[in-house]
This record gives structure tokens, sequence and C-alpha cells, in this order.
């Protein structure tokens, strides 16, 4: 019988709690440990009461392909498994050298929307290329017929200005005067689940302070509002320099903190620079996910 988490050799896992900006996640070392992630254990490992509590599980793998040294999984606390986290990309860069998996300074990774290049810096921030950010609407995905920099979108009795743009995952991009009065908890699900966005989406409230400085607030897919997000962080900025109210180079400051973001253009990676922290480590009783009745082999 397949278990929701399994490992063959032992009834525990070892994990380690990491956090970004405030964007915290449980990381499972899936080299040393064979470990299958079912939907039902990453909600009760994410859960903040009954669980150790977290935004997304990240599982480390083995890499699959020969240009890469690793394979990096992503699941929101919802359970649903997505191609792309880029504040977890830094706290994979943290722990898979903590871990002693390797002692690279510019590790590849393997995700499921391609490969992201991860560089430790001198003053122990991790910069990450993000990849070429999708701006053809079919790529995001969103369903529009033409490619723009802005889009209306239609919600209830409101027409929203957006910008949808992938970074591996579908962002939604919203100018706001103020972040504090933004309307995340009210607007944020309502567009992450808007038919336009057949894949749902993270929605940016971005209010521009000026050409190289925005405050952002995101409401993520499957998760809701969190500290931080770093990959809409990216969309954000591609977004504002999309509009033409952004320069190349930008500090985002989030209600956990700042990252940096650096865009050349079309065609160009995204590079976003920031910190990522080890909370604790713990170890995971497999029996507690499955439950007395299904748990032991
Ligand atoms: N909620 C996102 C995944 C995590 C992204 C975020 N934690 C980041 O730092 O990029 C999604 O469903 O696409």
């Amino acid at each position: 019988m397949s278990h929701a988490l399994t490992d063959s050799a032992s009834p525990s896992l070892r994990f380690t709690k990491m956090q970004g900006l405030g964007n915290d996640f449980v990381i499972f070392d899936g080299v040393r440990q064979r470990i299958e992630l079912r939907p039902e254990a990453v909600r009760a490992i994410a859960d903040r009461h009954f669980g150790v509590g977290c935004d997304q599980i990240l599982l480390v793998e083995a890499a699959t392909s020969p240009n890469a040294d690793f394979r990096y999984r992503i699941f929101n606390a919802d359970g649903t498994e997505v191609a792309q986290c880029g504040n977890g990309a830094r706290c994979f860069a943290v722990f898979v050298r903590r871990a002693g998996l390797t002692n690279k300074e510019v590790i590849t990774v393997e995700t499921q929307s391609g490969h992201l290049m991860l560089h430790h810096q001198s003053n122990g921030e991790i910069t990450v290329n993000m990849g070429i950010p999708q701006l053809a609407p079919a790529d995001v995905p969103f369903r529009n017929n033409e490619e723009a920099p802005e889009y209306l979108l239609s919600v209830g009795d409101d027409t929203l200005r957006i910008a949808a743009v992938g970074m591996g995952n579908p962002h939604a991009v919203l100018r706001v005067s103020s972040v504090t009065d933004a309307p995340v908890a009210t607007l944020g699900p309502r567009i992450e689940t808007h038919p336009d966005f057949p894949r749902h989406c993270n929605v940016g409230f971005m209010e521009v302070c000026d050409r190289s400085h925005v405050q952002l607030r995101v409401w993520e897919r499957g998760v809701g509002e969190t500290l931080a997000c770093g990959s809409n962080a990216c969309a954000a900025i591609v977004a504002g320099i999309r509009w033409d109210e952004l320069d190349h180079a930008v500090a985002v400051t989030l209600p956990g903190g700042s990252l940096y973001i650096e865009w050349a253009g079309p065609g160009q990676p995204v590079m976003m620079t920031g910190p990522a922290q080890v909370v604790f480590d713990g170890v995971w009783p497999i029996s507690a996910v499955l439950g007395n009745s299904e748990g032991g082999s």
C-alpha cells in the first residue's frame, strides 16, 4: 500500500524549517530519504495548529538531467504541487550546502518550470536567476487573445487594470495607491480563482514609491496572504518596467522584508537577491500523517 508520506527505512523523517522574508518552508531531504508526498500529507505538515506549519513544503531530490545538481519540488499548503518558488529557491540553496549535499557556490536546480541558477553571495544572501518571464498570455496562462503590458479584468461589478506575467507560475499584478489599505483579503481570492487564470494565480498589490522602489503585498495561490512572495516580486517588477514606471533595478519592500530585483527587458532573465534563514531542524513521525488506522508498514 503506498502511504501519503513514506520512507522505506524509518518511521520518521528529518526536516528543516526555513524562511525567506517570513515566507516559511518545511524542507525535506529526498536525496538521502526516499519520500513520496501526497496532498493529505502536505496539508497535515503545513497546518499551523496540528502540524509543523508553513506556506510551502520543499522536497530536495537527486537531479534527473545531467546539467543540474538537484531537483526541487514545491507544494503549497493546500497540497497542490507548483512549478516555482523564489523565496524557497534561496532557502533551498542554503539547505543543500548546510546538509552537506554540495559545496558549490553556484547551484543549478531543476524545477517543473525549468532550471534555476542559485548564487551564494559573500554577504550570505542568495541571487537566483529566475529565468525569462512569460509574457504571452498562453504561457502565463491567462485567457486573452493579445499580449499587452496591461489587461482589463472584470471582477464582479469592478473592472480592474492588471498585468499577467508568468515566472514558471502565474501572477496577476495590480497597482494600489497604498499597500496598507490594499484589498488583499477580499480581492486576492477572487482574482486567484478568476476564470481568466485557468490554473489560478498569485496576486500582487504594488505601490510604486519611485522608479527604483516599490512596496508589495501578495495573496498567494494555494496559501493566502504571505509575508513575502519572491516570484510575485519578480512578476511585479516586470509589470512595472513594462508600464514604464520602474527602472531596471528595483528594491521591493514586502511585509517580511526586502528583495532586490533586476530585469534588463524582454527575453532577459529576472535576477532576484535576498536572504534565507534556518529556523530549526525537526523530525516528523510518519504515523502522525497517516493516522493510527493507516500507520505503520
Ligand atoms: N504560491 C505559489 C508558489 C510559491 C511561490 C512563493 N512562495 C515564492 O516565493 O515565489 C504558486 O502557487 O505559484
